[in-house]
């Protein structure tokens, strides 16, 4: 298998874009050419690729260990699965990443269907699935990477530790050896501070989640607004038919994106209007429903049409009560887009100044795109936490389930009155931590009683 793949990679390192012949680098057999190519299995949702580059060999300056130590890992990929060769000018570039320092522009990207490795062994490494490496998803995973997480689960493993050290010794050495006064009190006042910071952590989980799976973002307005040509200006690629005519979008249409560095799945949607034929009707009722479930909606109406029966229709019904809040208090981002600001008067004043804060477009010249992707990354950043500034947030479905049983164990400690099972709750509140953390083994706990308690000696 390997020797396929490696005949694609020199192929394509040979093709008109790449003068420079390949060698295999990192697993000792030598593909014809004198160059090198680097390449890094990644992976994503679905599918994960390889990618292809030529390193920058500058005389004195080999390839980064980094790289070669990835290509000896490169085991995820089976002889029973086949290679889809994604020929020029597909290439995902540039494969610029900060811990491949020497790989220049990617030359090919193999991508590799259907496979079913765990995305969170390689995405992060700078090495993410050529198709979804947002920036805010990068700069997540390498954060995570770099240990930020990990430091913090190890800040909250020393305290549950250390509190859980100390109620053993209350129990074991209690009444003989004189412990010092408090020990029980101080465990108890630790556990709760690390609840509270378990709980904090935890509720910032669904933003992770967002982070990893996308944001629900959806285009949605009045026929014939311009959603469609939105989508397709804000996706890059023709997802959506576009056409002067009225409902011409009826089903829900979704596609992947980077929005403003953020991962999003961009829904459009049909134009919302009554008293249309039955076909256009259910694609009206799947906007609403899909509406209901949007983390962002972003509201498109036809700047030269404000005062149309559909346009005045949709504020009353989907952006006043976004903006006002939705009765159970969850009020919904909304971003209000007002579309066709080249039909407008050049220089005129503000089509509606009364409305809430919008933002001016025209997808047919693009100008207020920059606007757009601004305010967009804001509300992005609000929705699945912002890497570069919050907290790290739990992206993993694994973190998240072992911290909360870490959660639901002080819980179980603080109510019981019995001391043997709430030492018991601390010890499975321990191993949740552990299993993300490592260690918590018993050497640890006696380590801890014999370092702070006069006891044995
Ligand atoms: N002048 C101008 N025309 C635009 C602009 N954006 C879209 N259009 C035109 O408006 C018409 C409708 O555009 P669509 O993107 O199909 O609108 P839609 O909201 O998806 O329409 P439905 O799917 O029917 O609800 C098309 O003829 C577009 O070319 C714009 O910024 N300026
Ligand atoms: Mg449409």
């Amino acid at each position: 298998m390997w020797r396929g793949l490696w005949t694609l990679v020199a192929r394509a390192a040979r093709g008109p874009r790449s003068p420079r012949p390949c060698t295999r680098q990192g697993s000792g057999v030598p593909v014809p050419g004198s160059g090198a190519t680097i390449f890094a299995l990644s992976s994503g949702h679905g599918r994960c690729g390889i990618r292809c580059g030529i390193p920058d060999l500058k005389p004195d300056s080999p390839p980064s260990a980094n790289v070669l130590r990835l290509i000896g890992s490169c085991r995820f990929l089976t002889p029973s699965r086949s290679l889809l060769h994604v020929p020029p000018p597909r290439f995902r570039t540039p494969l610029s990443t900060p811990r491949l320092p020497h790989v220049l522009p990617g030359l090919a990207v193999l991508c590799y269907p259907e496979a079913q490795t765990d995305p969170s062994r390689w995405s992060g490494r700078g090495l993410n699935h050529p198709h979804a490496q947002p920036m805010a998803q990068r700069r997540q995973a390498l954060r995570q990477l770099d240990g930020e997480l990990g430091h913090l689960c190890h800040g909250w493993a020393r305290t549950l530790t250390k509190a859980l050290a100390h109620v053993e010794a209350y129990i074991d050495f209690g009444e003989d050896d004189n412990l010092e006064e408090g020990v029980l009190e101080q465990a108890n006042s630790e556990v709760r501070e690390l609840q509270l910071a378990l709980g904090a952590h935890l509720r910032d989980a669904r933003r992770g989640q967002r982070l990893r799976s996308g944001a629900h973002v959806v285009v949605a307005g009045p026929p014939n607004a311009g959603k469609s040509s939105l989508v397709n200006l804000l996706s890059r690629k023709p997802v959506s038919i576009v056409s002067p005519e009225p409902g011409t979008t009826r089903d829900v249409l979704e596609t992947p994106v980077d929005l403003a560095g953020f991962p999003a799945l961009l829904s459009d949607t049909a134009g919302l209007r009554e008293g249309a034929g039955p076909v256009e009707q259910e694609g009206v009722r799947r906007a609403r429903e899909r509406l209901e479930q949007a983390d962002l909606i972003l509201a498109v109406l036809d700047a030269s049409d404000l005062a149309s029966p559909s346009s005045c229709n949709f504020l009353d019904t989907v952006v006043a009560p976004a903006g006002a809040g939705s009765p159970n208090g969850n009020s919904q981002r909304l971003l209000l887009v007002l579309n066709k600001s080249d039909l407008l008067p050049p220089g005129g004043p503000d089509p509606s100044p009364n409305l809430r804060p919008h933002l001016l477009l025209s997808c047919l010249t693009g100008e207020g795109l920059d606007g757009l992707l601004e305010a967009l990354r804001k509300e992005l950043a609000e929705v699945c936490g912002d890497p570069s500034t919050g907290p790290p947030v739990l992206t993993r479905a694994r973190h998240q389930h072992h911290l909360q049983g870490c959660l639901d164990a002080l819980g179980h400690y603080t109510q019981t009155k019995d001391l043997a099972l709430a030492a018991e709750a601390l010890r499975l509140a321990r191993g949740h931590l552990a299993r993300i953390t490592g260690g918590g083994g018993t050497e640890e706990i006696l380590d801890i009683i014999f370092r702070d308690f006069c006891v044995g000696k």
